[in-house]
């Protein structure tokens, strides 16, 4: 497998493993404990998914979940009113609960960890297994590259001098923006999107596609589009992107179709990019994919022997329990040669942890019928269920894709309150092949709970099979 083989190398340091990259890299086994490594990372510790991602970004969600709330508490017949956010106060608790984690495990491995060395630098490759830092070269019997990825930036004229924040800086501003610009329509466009509007700053959102979500199944994008079009606050702006950006003064003016919109603030969430080149990965003899990401088989081998990679940076997935997966089978291998483990990708969930929340897992219905498979469909609405009527919910529900020959479920799509958490038993069902019929007449399914949505859609597919 291996088109690179290196004999042994004489640098300044030998390790017996180095790590790049503090995110999903840093979750280094016990079993290595007897093990000379050195981690290198040249941001702050801990990486994308503790710092900017996932963790802060859904800390966010949770006081936006809230105050919107509030605002539909009528249909319940009940009278709440929002009053507004304090935004240096949320902003403060959630870094000042993220920060010392960082810092904290930063300190861990700087002093506490006897068989690892620590360097807060930019690692390269200068040759195949030779890295360098700050001018000291060197190199390891493996070297696993977990370097992640970086946002993109499209070529809108006028962007790079006017000035916007990406992911990695929207989070933290001094205040609440009276109106945020927002160019994309995927998973952080539409989370940020939310965070923003349900606080109350006005939101207006350029995205090229015709739907929000466009990767996810086309009825759950087109219902998600539709709600979330409709909210308070915002104003989204769909097949057209801003021609021009300018600053004027305070202000930011984004040129769009013929308009002109004024917003305090930009956000650029349109894609990011894997972070191949950071890591000088060519000069290392690693080969990437077109879009950058590092080639790696089924064991998170790259093509040079002793050189792993995970993440981001090495699959197109870009989530963190996929990262997380495979740094558990990178660091299995390193350690157990004569028991290599494959990595798992049979059933890759995800979630939108927007307002109304999404998510999904296998094949959208389009993809399936595109696969040549015959297929049935059971879908449910929340407000089909006893707990859909308590919530008065009429925008929500669940749809399976099933596969009529087989019985298996091949895909799972769910919008509405907690679907990050109801699509779990669909994820399990999937992964253990278990029938759409067993999983839907088998277990017992509480009554009169939510879960009831994805019973009453998998019976609902059960009955045409
Ligand atoms: C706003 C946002 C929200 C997200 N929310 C979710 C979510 O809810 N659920 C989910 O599953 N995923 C989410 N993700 C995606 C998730 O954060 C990533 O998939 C995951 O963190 C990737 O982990 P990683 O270990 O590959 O990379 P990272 O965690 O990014 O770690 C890479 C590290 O390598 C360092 N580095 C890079 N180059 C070098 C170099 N040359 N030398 C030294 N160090 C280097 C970087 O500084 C970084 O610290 C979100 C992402 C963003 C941006
Ligand atoms: N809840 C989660 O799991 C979560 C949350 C946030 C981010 N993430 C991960 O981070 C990744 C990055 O998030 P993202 O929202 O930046 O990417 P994305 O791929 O979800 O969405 C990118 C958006 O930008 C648009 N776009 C792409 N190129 C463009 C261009 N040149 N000009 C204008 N628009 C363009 C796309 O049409 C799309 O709407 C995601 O793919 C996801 O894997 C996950």
């Amino acid at each position: 497998m291996f088109t690179v083989l290196v004999p042994p190398i004489e640098t300044d340091e030998q390790y017996d493993l180095i790590i790049i990259g503090s995110g999903s890299g840093n979750s280094i086994p016990e079993y290595l404990s007897d093990w000379n490594i050195a981690l290198i990372e040249r941001g702050t510790f801990g990486g994308t998914c503790l710092n900017v991602g996932c963790i802060p970004s859904k800390m966010f969600v949770m006081p936006a979940d809230v105050a919107l709330e509030a605002g539909h508490a009528d249909r319940l017949g009940i009278s709440l009113e929002y009053h507004g956010a304090d935004w240096p106060a949320i902003r403060d608790r959630v870094f000042g609960r993220i920060d010392p984690i960082s810092e904290g495990g930063r300190q861990y491995r700087d002093t506490g960890t006897e068989n690892v060395t620590l360097y807060q630098a930019t690692a390269q490759f200068v040759a195949p297994k030779v890295i360098d830092v700050e001018g000291v070269r060197m190199t390891a019997d493996h070297i696993l590259v977990a370097t992640g990825s970086r946002p993109v930036v499209p070529p809108i004229p006028g962007l790079m001098e006017t000035g916007f924040h990406t992911s990695d800086t929207i989070m933290r501003l001094d205040e609440l923006p009276g109106r945020l610009g927002i160019i994309g329509g995927g998973f952080i466009a539409v989370e940020m999107g939310h965070v923003f509007a349900g606080l109350g700053s006005q939101v207006s959102v350029f995205n090229r596609s015709d739907v929000l979500l466009r990767h996810f199944d086309r009825e759950i994008a087109e219902r998600f589009t539709e709600v979330f079009s409709a909210r308070p606050n915002v104003d989204v702006h769909l097949q057209h992107l801003p021609t021009k950006v300018e600053r004027r003064g305070h202000e930011i003016v984004i040129h769009c179709a013929g308009e002109e919109i004024v917003v305090d603030q930009l956000l650029v969430a349109t894609g990011r990019e894997p972070n191949s080149d950071l890591v000088a990965a060519e000069e290392g003899g690693l080969s990437c994919h077109h879009h950058g990401t590092i080639e790696v088989d089924e064991h998170l081998r790259t093509r040079v022997e002793g050189v792993w990679a995970i993440g981001d940076v090495a699959n197109s997935w870009q989530l963190k329990h996929v990262a997380n997966h495979e740094a558990t089978v990178a660091f299995w291998n390193i350690a157990h040669p004569d028991d290599l483990k494959r990595v798992d990708y049979k059933a890759v969930p995800s979630a939108v942890f927007s307002n109304p929340q999404v998510a999904t897992v296998g094949l959208t219905e389009e993809q399936a019928r595109a696969e040549g498979r015959d297929v049935v469909i059971g879908r449910r609405d929340y407000g089909g269920t006893a707990y859909g009527w308590a919530l008065v919910d009429d925008t929500s529900f669940a749809k399976v894709v099933v596969d009529a020959a087989t019985g298996l479920i091949v895909g799972a799509h769910i919008i509405g309150p907690q679907a990050a958490s109801l699509i779990q038993p669909l994820i399990q069902a999937m992964q253990f092949d278990q029938t759409a019929a067993d999983i839907a007449n088998e277990p017992y399914w509480i009554h009169p709970a939510l879960t009831e949505v994805v019973e009453n859609a998998l019976l609902e597919a059960v009955e045409q099979l």
